[in-house]
């Protein structure tokens, strides 16, 4: 017997669906990472068995890509088709200028590599993940060089950060770019994004923030009501 849906899950639920009917015949879409996607990704695969043709999905993880291959969604890649007519994902924080923290997942570069190929990058989420003001509820995440850990770690805490590396079973997480991941908290919240993103970008050996910026069309925020749509 399976376990009820949590509230949460069915609001999750509700996003990923009404953001499978923005796929269209002959499309290619991107596919994003994590519990939100999934869902997508199920509907996604149900609009397929009913009928709908695309020209192929591009997965932004190795969890995402076994995912949707065993739901016989067409796959595809960035050198087939490097442009994306839709890329839609989850996030972890939402801010009122629809800038966004991701990366929870450690899939955070694939993602911004995916969203920045897309004419249109759709954000599916519930209620939770809306904040008023970035990195006050996450960590930041920044993939990085595994080399460069120490001193990494060391400039970005003179930004105000406390840094983690983020482990799995007390070993270092490894992303599927076969980096690191430090989780960088900012016990301020993160007043300004972009200045922040710029400042991580100039450190080398840092390879991407999980700041997403000027980067999204909509977001879909599943919740008890139903789904919103912002812009409309
Ligand atoms: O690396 C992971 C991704 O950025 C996810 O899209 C993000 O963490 C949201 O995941 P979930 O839908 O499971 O909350």
């Amino acid at each position: 017997m399976t376990a009820p849906m949590s509230p949460q899950d069915t609001w999750k639920q509700r996003a990923g669906s009404a953001a499978a009917e923005l796929i269209e015949e002959g499309m290619v879409v991107g596919l994003g990472t994590g519990s939100t996607a999934a869902y997508l990704v199920q509907a996604l695969a149900q609009r397929i068995q009913q009928g709908l043709q695309i020209k192929g999905a591009v997965a932004s993880s190795l969890a995402t890509y076994e995912l949707a291959n065993n739901l016989n969604i067409p796959m595809t890649d960035l050198d087939d088709h490097p442009e994306l007519d839709i890329y839609i994902d989850g996030a972890d924080e939402i801010d009122p200028q629809l800038r966004l923290i991701k990366g929870a997942g450690g899939a955070l570069l694939r993602e911004k590599i995916l969203a920045s190929a897309a004419r249109r990058f759709v954000v599916i989420a519930d209620p939770s993940k809306k904040v008023t003001q970035l990195g006050h509820r996450y960590p930041l995440p920044v993939e990085i060089i595994p080399l460069a850990k120490t001193p990494i770690s060391l400039q970005i805490s003179r930004l105000g950060a406390q840094v983690q590396i983020r482990q799995n079973n007390n070993i270092p997480f490894i992303t599927d770019n076969h980096n690191y991941i430090l989780d960088c908290t900012f016990p301020q919240g993160i007043s300004d994004p972009v200045q922040l993103d710029a400042q991580l970008h100039n450190i080398v050996g840092v390879v991407e923030t999980g700041l997403f910026i000027h980067m999204v069309s909509q977001i879909i925020i599943g919740g008890p009501e139903g789904v919103q749509v912002f812009p409309q």
